[in-house]
């Protein structure tokens, strides 16, 4: 099956045209629109000197073409230069293309990075796509960062960090974690997953000494939802969390809040690690970066992150689509382009402790790409 993509390239003014003319170049097995002004992505094209053919919906793309639903901008682009005067552009293209999505248009949603200050500097309330996406559905989301070597979830996303602990709650954790349970199982096949939860304090609030919230609120939403038969270990402390022997036991961790995870996440892998909205209707991946304004149009962004995202957002469409999931397929054994939980790392052959070694992704199913 063929998956139809909706593909959002984000900023006008930072590096995302520029990627979503790269994918153009050697796209997914799968057709993509792109919701964008078509002027931005011609002048991308041509600040990267690569070709670009731009098409109509219902027309198919080969390399070097890309379908295009124009969202006209209120201003031309200037790459490197984010126009608040856009915000209202930028937003829209997501909006159209998640309605596009919730309609059955697409099987699937792909998008680039957004300037939250710009967009907010427009006018627009806005802290991220992961909560537009979700408002806009009517359900509740959870991010997750994946690479070949680590996947994290988190239970908070854009809030300010003062905020954090109040909006921990036990039935607030609790749909986190059977959020991610059931699209771990539905989209990557894992029988039971296993969730590793991280503490919010330091040294996960050593008994109470350095905060109650362990106490409190997540060992008891651990322990319930084990009563319930789901694979959870911790709380653990976040310092040590991310060390490979613990990793190997696990098949995604769930971090307290933005910060305490994605560094970790970002460091072990930013080339190619993508952002997943787990609990939508449809598959949506994302990249894992920013808009690197201070890159836009030079031709040296990288654009791993964005043809990775599009590439796994392919084949989660295509799952979705096919048969129900194999039964008892055992955990950490799914290996969607290369994007393997922390766990499954052991099934591979280059690892060690269940790491990749430096490279390493060359070995794995669709996984080469570098
Ligand atoms: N997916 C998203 O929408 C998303 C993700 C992260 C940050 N942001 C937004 O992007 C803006 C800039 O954020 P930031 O500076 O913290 O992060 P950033 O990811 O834009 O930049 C961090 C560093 O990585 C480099 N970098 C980023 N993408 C790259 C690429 N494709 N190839 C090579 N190098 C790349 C940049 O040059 C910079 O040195 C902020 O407004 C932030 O909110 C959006
Ligand atoms: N938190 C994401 C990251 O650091 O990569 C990013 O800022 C935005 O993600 P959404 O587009 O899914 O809101």
């Amino acid at each position: 099956m063929r998956p139809r993509l909706a593909l959002v390239p984000g900023e006008p003014a930072g590096v995302g045209p520029e990627l979503c003319v790269r994918l153009a170049q050697q796209p997914p097995d799968a057709d993509l629109v792109a919701f964008a002004d078509p002027a931005t992505l011609t002048a991308a094209a041509e600040a990267l000197r690569l070709p670009l053919k731009l098409l109509s919906p219902g027309e198919h793309a080969g390399p070097g073409e890309l379908v295009v639903k124009p969202v006209p901008q209120a201003t031309p682009v200037r790459f490197g230069h984010a126009d608040p005067a856009n915000a209202a552009a930028v937003i829209g293209a997501l909006r159209e293309a998640g309605a596009a999505c919730l309609r059955g248009e697409f099987h699937g949603l792909v998008t680039g990075p957004v300037n939250k200050a710009s967009i907010n500097a427009g006018g627009i309330a806005y802290t991220g796509t992961t909560e537009l996406l979700a408002r806009q559905a009517g359900v509740e989301v959870v991010m997750m960062l994946a690479n070949p070597t680590l996947w994290v979830a988190l239970a908070t996303t854009h809030l300010p960090l003062r905020e954090v602990p109040d909006a921990i709650t036990r039935p607030q954790l609790t749909r986190v974690i059977r959020i991610i349970d059931a699209a771990l199982r539905r989209d990557f096949g894992l029988a039971l997953p296993r969730i590793a939860v991280l503490g919010l304090n330091p040294h996960a609030g050593e008994q109470g000494h350095l905060g109650r919230e362990e106490i409190e609120v997540i060992e008891p939403v651990i322990a319930a939802l084990r009563a319930d038969g789901l694979r959870l270990s911790g709380p653990f402390p976040a310092d040590t969390a991310f060390l490979r022997p613990r990793l190997a036991q696990c098949d995604v961790v769930l971090a307290m809040y933005h910060d305490q995870g994605l560094p970790v996440l970002k460091h072990a892998g930013f080339e190619d690690a993508v952002n997943l909205t787990l609990g939508l209707p449809y598959p949506r991946v994302a990249v894992d970066h920013g808009t690197a304004l201070e890159l836009a149009g030079r031709g040296d962004a990288d654009p791993s992150s964005l043809i990775a995202a599009a590439a796994l957002c392919t084949q989660l469409a295509q799952r979705r689509v096919a048969s129900s999931p194999p039964v008892g397929a055992p955990s950490g054994a799914m290996l969607l382009n290369g994007i393997a939980p922390a766990g499954a790392r052991s099934i591979a052959p280059e690892g060690a402790h269940g790491i990749a070694p430096e490279g390493a992704p060359t070995g794995w199913p669709e996984g080469g790409r570098r």
